[in-house]
């Protein structure tokens, strides 16, 4: 199949935005997605289901823009083992009140800094069909280290990594081993098959 669709991407994060775009545009297929940026504010459930938390989001995008179109949204989550899957969804409102700082001394009392990051993609195809998609991304809590602009970057080491945060590698980079990286590469399976 050949041509290019217009996908809408419903999202107020700029630093997503961009990874989401690079990561997008290396696509092997002959098909092309044009994606199309719309900021809408969407309310994000208090849930701890990932997938419900995205494909209310996603629904709620739909019916601010009307049927027919192809739309997604994605809620990015930081599990902490100790925590049992908190602060999750929730990692955002951690940021904005605690600080990174906090965030590490959270699990001062543990000496499993283990953590998950997880991307969930909720897409509604033009004929109003939801489709989910994850992406799964383990590392570790540190002391942040290197720029600190994007969210939790900063204090996240992938394991595969070689000892660096997300903050602290290339972008292309932290797209082949990201949580956002791998859920988009299930996403595109999806829309190029
Ligand atoms: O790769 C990432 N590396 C570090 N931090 C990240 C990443 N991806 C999202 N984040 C941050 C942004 C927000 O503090 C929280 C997710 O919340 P989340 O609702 O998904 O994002 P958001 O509200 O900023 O954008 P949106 O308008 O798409 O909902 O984690
Ligand atoms: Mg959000």
């Amino acid at each position: 199949m050949t041509g290019i669709r217009d996908i809408i991407f419903v999202t107020g994060n700029l630093n997503k935005l961009k990874e989401v775009q690079m990561i997008l545009a290396k696509n092997e297929s002959d098909d092309d997605i044009n994606l199309i940026n719309k900021e809408l504010d969407l309310e994000e459930i208090q849930e701890l289901d990932l997938k419900e938390i995205a494909l209310a989001k996603c629904k709620q995008a739909v019916s601010m823009l009307g049927p027919g179109h192809a739309v997604f949204v994605e809620d990015t989550a930081l599990t902490f083992d100790e925590l049992n899957g908190l602060p999750g969804a929730f990692i955002k409102w951690f940021v904005k009140s605690l600080g990174l700082n906090k965030i590490v001394k959270l699990l001062d009392p543990f000496e499993n800094k283990g953590a998950t990051a997880i991307t969930t993609i909720a897409y509604a195809d033009e004929n109003g069909e939801y489709h989910v998609f994850q992406g799964f991304t383990k590392g570790r809590i540190v002391e942040s280290r290197g720029p600190t602009n994007f969210g939790w970057d900063s204090i996240f080491e992938p394991f595969e990594s070689n000892g660096k945060t997300y903050a602290e590698m290339e972008k292309l980079e932290k797209n082949s081993i990201s949580h956002r990286g791998r859920a988009f590469d299930e996403f595109k399976q999806f829309l190029f098959k």
